[in-house]
């Protein structure tokens, strides 16, 4: 206890150095694990490379992303050794394969997010949403970190989280990795976050005619 704190009774946590993270040991994804780097402000875009060595698939990505997130679901890509992946939205009129792009193949056409990955190195180079009565028609899901430029949009919440026990994670583990996501500011959500569920549902009334559109 500290000298003030035993002469006023006070409580000395108010003057101790801020408690040390308790999950830091739990990893996430690469991106994230060692801090969320902040967003750059007038950040342009970049270009997308996937993992081959020789012929890379390149897109680029002429804007700054949004939606940024991390996601647990089964369907988007990850990193080796990565429960979650890290995607984010852009127009799609922004997304331009410009290099190798016969590498590549809609992993699965009956998704709502056809993603379009390289077939050597398995990794999604674009997600899009060719459904015109989808919420997100418009948008192209894309991973920000087959780019080497920074400043991208930073990851802002934690989606799907639940999703990860469908890749075989261990149900006990989930208290820690909630944990970790709140340390590092990424609230956990088990669907998308509520700005937009309620951009879903609301797009959804709009159709059925509960709200006007
Ligand atoms: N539990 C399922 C969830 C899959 C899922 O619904 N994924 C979302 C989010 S992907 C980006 O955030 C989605 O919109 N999927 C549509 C699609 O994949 O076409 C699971 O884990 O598989
Ligand atoms: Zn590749
Ligand atoms: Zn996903």
């Amino acid at each position: 206890m500290g000298i003030l704190s035993k002469l006023f009774g006070g409580d000395s946590s108010s003057t101790a150095s801020p408690a040390a993270p308790r999950y830091a040991h739990i990893k996430i994804h690469p991106q994230v694990d060692g801090g969320v780097k902040p967003t750059s402000p007038g950040f342009q875009g970049g270009t997308l490379t996937c993992k081959c060595r020789t012929n890379p698939v390149k897109v680029q990505v002429s804007g700054q992303t949004a939606h940024n997130h991390v996601c647990g679901c089964t369907k988007c890509w990850k990193p080796s050794g990565s429960v979650f992946s890290q995607i984010a939205v852009v127009g799609r009129d922004k997304v331009r394969v410009t290099e190798n792009g016969d590498k590549l193949d809609i992993v699965d056409p009956n998704a709502a997010i056809q993603r379009h990955a390289c077939r050597e190195c398995g990794v999604h180079m674009y997600g899009r949403i060719e459904n015109t009565g989808h919420p997100f028609h418009g948008l192209d899901f894309v991973h920000t970190e087959l780019s080497s430029e920074r400043g991208w949009a930073a990851p802002e919440f934690a989606a799907f989280v639940s999703s990860i026990i469908e890749s075989g994670v261990e149900p006990s583990r989930m208290e820690g990795i909630r944990g970790r996501l709140r340390e590092l500011g990424l609230e956990p959500y088990d669907c998308l976050s509520p700005p937009l569920m309620d951009a879903i549902a609301t797009h959804v009334a709009k159709q059925s005619g509960a709200l006007k559109a």
